[in-house]
C-alpha cells in the first residue's frame, strides 16, 4: 500500500515511524510532503521514505494523511480537490479541529473521507485512535483506512459528537501522563535516586499498572485499595495527593479542553 502524507511534525512523524516498524510498509511507499521547518528532511534522513514538494505526486497514492496544524488542513485539501477528485483516493485528517462536515464543504458528500485522532504511542504500535468515518462511504476506502491504523495499534470508531473527547482523553492524556511520571520522578531524584532509573522505575510502573487494570478488568479504586495496606505508606501518599486536589486538577483538565 502507498501511503502520502502531508506534515512530518510530531504526528506525522509518529505515524510515519510506526508503519515503518510494523515492517508493512516499506519506507519507499511512504510519499511525504513537509512544510518550511524542516523536520520532514531530518526525518527522511533517518528513516528513508519519499520526499516530495509537488501535491501532483499524491495521485499515485492509495491513500492520503493530512497531519498539518489545523489551521491548513482545509487549504490542502483545497489543493488536492481537482486532483483526486476522479481517483477517490480515500483521505483522512488527523486534526482535531476539523470535522469531516467540514471536509466535506469542499469534497463533497461522497467523497472518502476520515477524521481521526491518533495519539503519540502510534510510533511503537501501541496507539490509540479514535475515527469519524464520512457517513456514505465506501467498504473498499474504509478497509483500506482501517487497515492503516491497525498497523499502528487500536482504532475505535466513534461518532462525530464523541470525537471531541476522545481525542481528549487519547490524544491529549499522554501528555498529563508525561508530566505526571517526570514529577514521580522528581520526587524520587529529591530523595536519592539516579535520575536515569528513577524514569525507567516510573514508567514501568505506570505502564504496568495500566496493564493490571486492562487485564483484570477491576475498578481502579479497588485496585488502588489493594495498595494501600491499613496504616501503611501509600495511603499518606495518597492523602497528601488529595489534599492537593489531584483528583479535580485532572479531572478539570479535560474539562478545560473541553470547554476551550
Ligand atoms: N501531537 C499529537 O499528539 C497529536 C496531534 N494531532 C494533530 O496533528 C496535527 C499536527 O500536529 P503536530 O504534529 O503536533 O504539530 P507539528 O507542528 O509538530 O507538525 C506539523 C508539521 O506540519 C508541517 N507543515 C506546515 N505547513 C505544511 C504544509 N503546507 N505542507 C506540509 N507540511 C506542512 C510542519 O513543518 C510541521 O512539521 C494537528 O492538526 C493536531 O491536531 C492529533 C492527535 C495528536
Ligand atoms: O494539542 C493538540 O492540539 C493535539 C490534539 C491532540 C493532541 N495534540
Amino acid at each position: 500500500m502507498k501511503i502520502g502524507i502531508f506534515g512530518a511534525g510530531h504526528m506525522g512523524g509518529a505515524m510515519i515511524k510506526g508503519w515503518i516498524k510494523s515492517e508493512k510498509i516499506e519506507p519507499s511507499n511512504l510519499l511525504v510532503r513537509g512544510g518550511r521547518r524542516g523536520t520532514a528532511q531530518s526525518l527522511q534522513k533517518e528513516l528513508g521514505f519519499q520526499l516530495t514538494s509537488e501535491t501532483s505526486d499524491f495521485k499515485q497514492m492509495d491513500i492520503i494523511f493530512l497531519a498539518v496544524n489545523t489551521p491548513l488542513i482545509l487549504p490542502i485539501l483545497n489543493e488536492l480537490k481537482g486532483l483526486v477528485e476522479t481517483s477517490s483516493i480515500p483521505i483522512v485528517s488527523v486534526s482535531a479541529g476539523v470535522s469531516v462536515k467540514e471536509m466535506q464543504e469542499i469534497m463533497g458528500d461522497n467523497y472518502p473521507l476520515a477524521q481521526a485522532i491518533p495519539n503519540t504511542p502510534v510510533q511503537i504500535n501501541e496507539g490509540m485512535t479514535g475515527i469519524v468515518f464520512a457517513e456514505n462511504i465506501d467498504k473498499k476506502a474504509k478497509e483500506t483506512i482501517q487497515f492503516s491504523f491497525d498497523l499502528l495499534g487500536d482504532l475505535v470508531e466513534i461518532s462525530e459528537d464523541k470525537i471531541g473527547i476522545f481525542g481528549t482523553l487519547a490524544g491529549c492524556g499522554p501528555a498529563f501522563v508525561d508530566v505526571f511520571m517526570e514529577s514521580l520522578a522528581d520526587g524520587a531524584v529529591l530523595n536519592g535516586m539516579d535520575r536515569d532509573m528513577a524514569y525507567q522505575v516510573a514508567a514501568k510502573m505506570v505502564s504496568s499498572s495500566a496493564n493490571l487494570l486492562l487485564k483484570t478488568g477491576k475498578h481502579p479504586g479497588e485496585l488502588k485499595d489493594g495498595v494501600t495496606s491499613p496504616g501503611g505508606t501509600t495511603i499518606k501518599g495518597v492523602t497528601a495527593l488529595e489534599k492537593e486536589g489531584f483528583r479535580y486538577a485532572t479531572i478539570n483538565a479535560i474539562d478545560t479542553i473541553m470547554k476551550s
